[in-house]
This record gives structure tokens, C-alpha cells and sequence, in this order.
């Protein structure tokens, strides 16, 4: 579920009013998917949005990073949703006393059981806006680095991680030593999307048709980026590691962009990285969610299996 904050037609039609040719409201639709923020379908007589209402878990200060991000993609033609401009230029309003953007409503559909075609070409659009992003001048800090996943580890307790699975904190404190030892420091960094999972990538058929949900984008390492996308397509709903997703991801990323030699030789770091990032969330919302939430966390000991397989694969067994 993600609707927090509700909205009623009389709100939205004066809200729809602040944009050029935007039509008459016809339709609300709540969007259950998601975690972060409330998102609503919103169809006119004109075309479909999204509007989107964000939520505590966005600094409502970087909005305009997020909308400088996708309008720059946007202009070199990826298919990510810009937000619409008001009749004064602005594209964050505020509605129903949260920070609000009109979004552009992308066709397709996202898929739990990306095919290796499928995965293949997110690689490819991944190494794409990499490309694009080589000269983008905005910065973001990642909030979720590895100074923060000691922070959220330590705020989890290694003690409550023990009890979601047996030997998962004391194996979390063990693999911090090891990043701390082993994170590569001078890769090349640039602005990424750090949450490139299925969830935010549209298709029709095998034809991959947007990309969305730019709120964790950062500056990073940005082969770390590839080691996101890859620890999250590549292995299936049991964890069970798919080698052809993983061969298919990398070739797509080289299809439009180049990993270089260091980056290749760090991709088992970066991969145990990812994996423990994403296992320390969803932990930290694993422990936090009351169990009459309406939204449902999701499960840390994938990212924990995930994390054992990597420990575990030699260079030759990932797909390069
Ligand atoms: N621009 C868009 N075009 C079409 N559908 C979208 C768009 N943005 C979001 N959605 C739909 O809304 C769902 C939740 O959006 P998402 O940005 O992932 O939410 P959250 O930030 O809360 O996780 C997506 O899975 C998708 O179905
Ligand atoms: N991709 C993350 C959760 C972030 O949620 P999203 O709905 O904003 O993609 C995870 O799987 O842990």
C-alpha cells in the first residue's frame, strides 16, 4: 500500500487547474504499490498522471534535485516521467499539506518475474543513463552509505537482527568490518538511481518502457549502481541465483556503457555492499512496521541469503 494522505476530487480538480491543458477530472485511483510516498492515478478527459504526494521519508528540499534529475534524462530521451510545470513553471505544489508533483503517467507495467530479455535491457538502459549522467552537475549525498549502514545497523540492535534469522546480526557486524577494510575509494562516482529494482522499471512485452522512482538517487560509486540492479534481478523469489539474468544484465549494461578494469575487479565488494544496504532497511523496517501497518514489510533474509551466496562466488561464476 502506498496512499497516506487522502485527496478528494474537489482538491484535485483545483490542483489540476494549476497546470496548462490538463483536462477535466474523470478519475482517482489510489496506487496500492510502493512504500515511500502516496501515489494516486489520476485520469482527465485530456491524458493520465501521477500524482504523487511525498511523504516523511523525503526531505521535501531535494525535491528539486530528483525533478532536475529526470528532466535531464528526459531531454536525452530515456523514458523517465518528468513533472509537469505549473501555469507559474513550478513543478512542486503542495496539496492537502503535503509537498505534491504532477507527474507524467508512463505505460507499461512492472513484472516480479523479469525474464533474462527483460533484464538485459534494463542493463542496457542502466549503462544509458549512466552515460547521460556523465554530465549531470548536481550532487545528492547518499544517505545510505556505509558510514549509515553502521548507523542503522547499531540502531536495529545485532541482537533483534539474530532473532529475524539465526546468526544474521552477528554476520552484519562481520561483514561492516569488511567493507570498512575492503569498499573501493576511488572508483568513478556520479549521480545514480540506487534502486533500480524490478518494481521500477515499465514494460510491454520485453519492450522496456520507463523507468521510475528516482527518490534514492545519489551520488555514488557508480558501478555499485550495476551491483544494486544486479543483486536484485539476478536471483529468483527463492534466492536461487539466475546465472543467465546475470550474463544478460551485464552484457545489456555493456551494450551502452563500459565498466572499467577497477570497477570489474570491486564487483564482488560492491555486490556484498548492496546486498547488505538493502538487508539493513528492510530489517530496520522489519523491526519497526506495527504488525496493523498497512503496508507490508519486505523481507530482509533475501538480502541475507543474497549476501551468503556472494561471500561464497568466485569472479568467473557472476556473469562476466
Ligand atoms: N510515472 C509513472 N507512470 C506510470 N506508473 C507509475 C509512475 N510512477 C509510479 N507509477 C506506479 O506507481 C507505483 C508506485 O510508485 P513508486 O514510485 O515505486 O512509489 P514509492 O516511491 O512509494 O515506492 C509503481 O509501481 C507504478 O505502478
Ligand atoms: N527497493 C527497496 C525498497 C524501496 O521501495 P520502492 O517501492 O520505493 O522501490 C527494497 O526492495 O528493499
Amino acid at each position: 500500500m502506498a496512499v497516506y494522505t487522502s485527496v478528494s476530487d474537489e482538491e484535485v480538480s483545483s490542483f489540476l487547474d494549476l497546470y496548462p491543458d490538463s483536462g477535466r477530472l474523470l478519475s482517482i485511483k489510489g496506487i496500492t504499490e510502493g512504500v515511500e510516498n502516496s501515489n494516486y492515478l489520476i485520469t482527465t478527459d485530456v491524458r493520465s498522471y501521477i500524482l504523487t504526494l511525498y511523504e516523511k521519508r523525503v526531505n521535501p528540499e531535494e525535491l528539486p534535485f530528483f525533478m532536475a534529475l529526470t528532466d535531464h534524462l528526459a531531454a536525452e530521451n530515456l523514458p523517465v516521467p518528468k513533472a509537469w510545470k505549473s501555469h507559474d513553471g513550478k513543478q512542486i505544489q503542495t496539496l492537502a499539506g503535503r509537498p505534491a508533483c504532477l507527474i507524467e503517467f508512463l505505460q507499461g507495467r512492472w513484472t516480479p518475474t523479469p525474464n533474462a530479455e527483460q533484464t538485459r535491457a534494463t542493463g542496457e538502459m542502466l549503462g544509458k543513463m549512466h552515460k547521460s549522467l556523465t554530465h549531470f552537475s548536481e550532487n545528492r549525498k547518499n544517505s545510505l552509505d556505509l558510514e549509515n549502514w553502521h548507523i542503522l545497523a547499531e540502531k536495529c540492535g545485532f541482537e533483534a537482527m539474530n532473532q529475524i534469522e539465526a546468526h544474521m546480526g552477528d554476520e552484519v557486524k562481520k561483514e561492516l568490518d569488511y567493507l570498512d577494510e575492503f569498499w573501493p575509494k576511488d572508483l568513478p562516482r556520479s549521480v545514480i538511481h540506487a534502486d533500480l529494482f524490478p518494481d521500477n522499471v515499465l514494460f510491454e512485452g520485453d519492450s522496456l518502457k520507463g523507468v521510475i522512482d528516482f527518490y534514492f538517487a545519489c551520488t555514488e560509486v557508480r558501478a555499485w549502481d550495476l551491483a544494486i540492479t544486479y543483486s536484485a534481478w539476478c536471483f529468483d523469489q527463492e534466492n536461487h541465483f539466475l546465472a543467465d539474468h546475470a550474463k544478460a544484465l551485464i552484457k545489456g549494461y555493456h551494450q551502452s556503457f563500459a565498466l572499467t578494469e577497477e570497477e570489474r575487479a570491486a564487483f564482488i565488494v560492491l555486490l556484498r555492499g548492496a546486498a547488505l544496504r538493502f538487508l539493513l532497511t528492510r530489517a530496520w523496517d522489519w523491526v519497526n512496521t506495527p504488525p496493523d501497518a498497512l503496508v507490508v514489510p519486505k523481507d530482509p533474509r533475501d538480502f541475507f541469503k543474497r549476501l551468503r551466496f556472494y561471500r561464497e562466488a568466485s569472479f568467473e561464476s557472476l556473469g562476466f
